[in-house]
């Protein structure tokens, strides 16, 4: 049996022909690794062993001129050990041996990937770019290094990564596609809820097995694994551990990394997020416009190269329409609006009838329904923003100017965006590591929040007063509905009254004294009646 840690890291071996002086020969380093790594897997090489070899049909000999072990640059004094995958050759020969060495630089980077180059769009990704660098930079880039380079650093791979994010915003997908690009084996992707188990130690075991077949090829790109792993019952402590030991423990796999996805990281165990286990974080959020773009045009490119999209169809618009959409959502509105388009071509009172394939156009009005359809999961409650501000901001006057001005100023010191989609927990959890986040609590009784302690919560208090006459009168102004002559009554009787009761009984005064009259007093064909007017007040009972 070989000791742990017997794998080569780097091996420069000196080339000579076995029949000396004959020729000249040009070496590709690369591809000569590429064919003794083939030879000699497995087998141990000794500082000083000289080895022959064919290669394209010409005998040489190679003597090995340092063997280091991985872990251990200047290795034990027996510079020995084993070929693995990961060896990188160094190969060296003097200018008399008649062999010229080019490509050496190229056999310095790893193989782990299968393609020379990322396109994230051909990967069906959109909008992650910022994201996909991040994780390349954590996860990869020490990866592509020989093990000699690392080693000279010190450093080690990282074992773990989270990603952590609304749903459907492509953590999986983003997973999946890191596996397909690595050469190794697919990855293995668990749902945590599939590992559980009602039997005593059989979730432990399940754990394990996941873990088994990365223990026995040590190249995959190792396991997935989903939900939340702590629910406040200790029963999941005991799956912590197992997944701890794997990771980190005795039994720690050196080329898998872990992949962990979850919505709620704010209900993982602490321990599993230290640095050496989960220890890259990368938040998956909800993409922006220009992510939103790439996703559709993702989603809509088949049709589009087999001719199915109408011309009308704009992506951009629909990306600027789609706020707060995730990736999955926005699959969903292309398929909805497939659905619309399909349903045109068919007829319920005959569904065997032939359907001419070619006329088959997904419009941009199908995508406008899909719309209608599809709503999105998170983020602020648009519809219910806009019936507060149907009459827009009024201007009512300098003291509501003040306080709205100072408002602003905290609002443009916050950004939202980075918020969307965070569950409350998780949004206060982003509070405590100092991220700004704006909370905007309106009450009319101020003083029984005092009394709670509420109030001591919030950094700024403002009370907005009720309208005073001069204030009412602003307003008035501006909603044209009196006659001009009657403003300055209407602004009199009017004061202290709050601007809701206000737009309230303007609302009851525009009807009319026989209901009807609304229209042509908002489109200033007549103005309120007074006397009317008077008699709605009245009935308007005031709190002061
Ligand atoms: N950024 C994206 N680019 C392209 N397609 C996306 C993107 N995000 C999501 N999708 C689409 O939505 C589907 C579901 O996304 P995925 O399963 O990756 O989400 P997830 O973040 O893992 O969600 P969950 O947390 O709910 O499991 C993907 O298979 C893909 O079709």
């Amino acid at each position: 049996m070989p000791p742990e840690n017997f794998n080569l890291a780097l091996l420069t071996l000196d080339l000579e022909f076995v029949k000396k002086g004959t020729k000249n020969e040009q070496i590709d380093a690369a591809l000569l690794s590429h064919q003794l790594r083939k030879r000699f897997l497995n087998q141990v090489m000794t500082a000083g062993q000289r080895v022959s070899f064919e290669y394209h049909g010409t005998n040489y000999i190679f003597t090995v001129n340092q063997a280091a072990v991985e872990g251990e640059e200047k290795s034990n004094n027996l510079e020995r050990g084993m070929i693995s995958n990961d060896t990188y050759f160094v190969f060296e020969a003097s200018n008399a041996t008649g062999i010229k060495i080019v490509n050496q630089r190229e056999a310095a980077s790893s193989n782990i990937f299968r393609h020379k180059e990322f396109n994230l769009q051909s990967l069906g990704i959109g909008g992650l770019s910022a994201e996909f660098a991040d994780i390349f930079r954590r996860a990869f880039a020490s990866r592509v290094f020989p093990a000699h380079v690392t080693n000279k650093l010190g450093i080690k791979h990282v074992k773990g990564m989270l990603l952590y994010g609304p749903p459907g915003t492509g953590k999986t997908l983003m997973a999946r596609q890191i596996g397909q690009m690595l050469n190794g084996k697919d990855p293995k992707i668990v749902n945590g809820p599939e590992v559980l188990s009602k039997f005593v130690g059989e979730t432990e075991k399940n754990v394990r097995d996941l873990f088994a077949d990365a223990e026995n090829d040590q190249r995959n790109l190792g396991e997935k694994s989903r939900g939340s792993t702590r629910d406040g019952t200790g029963v999941h402590d005991s799956i912590v551990n197992q997944l701890l030991t794997k990771i980190d423990g005795v039994e720690a796999l050196n080329n898998v990394l872990l992949i962990g996805m979850t919505n709620r990281k704010d209900l993982l165990d602490e321990a599993l997020l230290r640095p050496g286990r989960l220890e890259v974080q990368v938040e998956i959020s909800l993409p922006d416009e220009n992510g939103r773009l790439q996703i559709l045009q993702i989603h809509t490119n088949k049709m589009k190269e087999n001719s199915f999209l109408a011309p009308d169809i704009n992506l951009q618009e629909l990306a600027a329409r789609t706020k707060n959409f995730s990736g999955a959502e926005l699959e969903g509105v292309v398929k909805s609006a497939v659905s619309y388009a399909l349903n045109r071509q068919l007829s319920l009172d005959d569904l065997t009838k032939t359907v001419d394939e070619e006329s088959i156009k997904v419009t941009m009005d199908d995508f406008l329904h899909a719309l209608q359809e599809i709503i999105p999961a998170f983020g602020a409650s648009t519809d219910n923003l806009e019936r507060c501000r149907l009459n827009g901001v009024v201007d009512c006057g300098e003291r509501h100017k003040h306080i709205y001005q100072r408002a602003m100023l905290l609002v443009e010191q916050i950004s939202a965006e980075t918020m969307i989609g965070l569950s409350e927990s998780s949004k206060c959890a982003q509070i405590v590591k100092g991220k700004n986040m704006l909370v905007i609590g309106t009450t009319s009784e101020v003083d029984f929040l005092e009394s709670l302690g509420i109030c001591g919560a919030f950094a700024v208090t403002y009370h907005v007063p009720i309208l005073r006459s001069e204030d009412a009168k602003k307003v008035l102004e501006q909603l044209k509905v009196f006659a001009e002559d009657d403003i300055e009554a209407a602004a009199e009787a009017l004061n202290d009254m709050p601007i809701k009761k206000l737009y309230m009984l303007i609302e009851m005064a525009v009807q009319g004294p026989h209901g009807g009259s609304a229209e042509a007093i908002y489109s200033g064909k007549e103005k309120i009646n007074m006397s009317h007017f008077f008699d709605c007040l009245g009935d308007i009972v005031r709190p002061y």
